[in-house]
């Protein structure tokens, strides 16, 4: 198997239809929560799209948030200052988790590998970033995360 015959998590995943499954409805959940709706009780109604825009180009997808959204910096901004918790950044997880489950994402062990992989790095960082007094990188590329150790299962 070559490089070339490898799709990327996006293309894996189903495409932007699919992270935007995904974050539809995570959110919903998300703005319930009694832990981390407070977080977004004002947030965009189109919030869910640009997360799911963020999380395509990151897997592989189109660099639409880069060239729409402002890149990193612009996802950065909005976590500056937020003091996020550790409780409040599993909750997060595991509301995502779940609804990586309803909306029906791969769960081949490969992809769920790397996915997993990416919110656990991503979400680690957003805490850091987020409490007072803390210096993230003000301008970096968005993040390009792969397969890993593992690619797909293929016979
Ligand atoms: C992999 C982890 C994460 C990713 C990829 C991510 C992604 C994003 C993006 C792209 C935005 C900006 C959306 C825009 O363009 O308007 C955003 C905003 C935000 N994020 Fe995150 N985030 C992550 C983790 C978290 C966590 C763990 C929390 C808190 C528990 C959080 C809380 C927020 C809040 C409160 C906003 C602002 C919402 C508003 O518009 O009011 N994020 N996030």
């Amino acid at each position: 198997m070559t490089d070339k015959d490898v799709p990327t998590l996006y293309e894996w995943a189903g495409g932007t239809e699919a992270f935007e499954r995904l974050t539809t409805t995570f959110y919903r959940t998300v703005v319930k929560d009694d832990l981390i709706g407070p977080l977004f009780a004002h947030m965009d109604p189109d919030h869910p799209k640009y997360v799911a825009m963020w999380l395509s180009e990151v897997f592989g997808g189109p660099d639409r948030y880069t060239h729409e959204r402002g890149g990193y910096s612009h996802m950065l901004a909005h976590h500056l200052g937020r003091a996020i918790s550790e409780p409040q950044r599993r909750r997060w997880v595991n509301l995502l988790m779940d609804a990586a489950d309803e909306v029906g994402l791969p769960d081949d062990p490969e992809f769920r590998a790397a996915f997993a992989g990416y919110i656990e790095w991503g979400t680690r960082l957003a805490v850091h970033n987020s409490q007072p007094g803390a210096t993230p990188p003000p301008e970096a590329p968005v993040p390009h995360w792969g397969w890993g150790v593992a690619p797909p299962y293929q016979p």
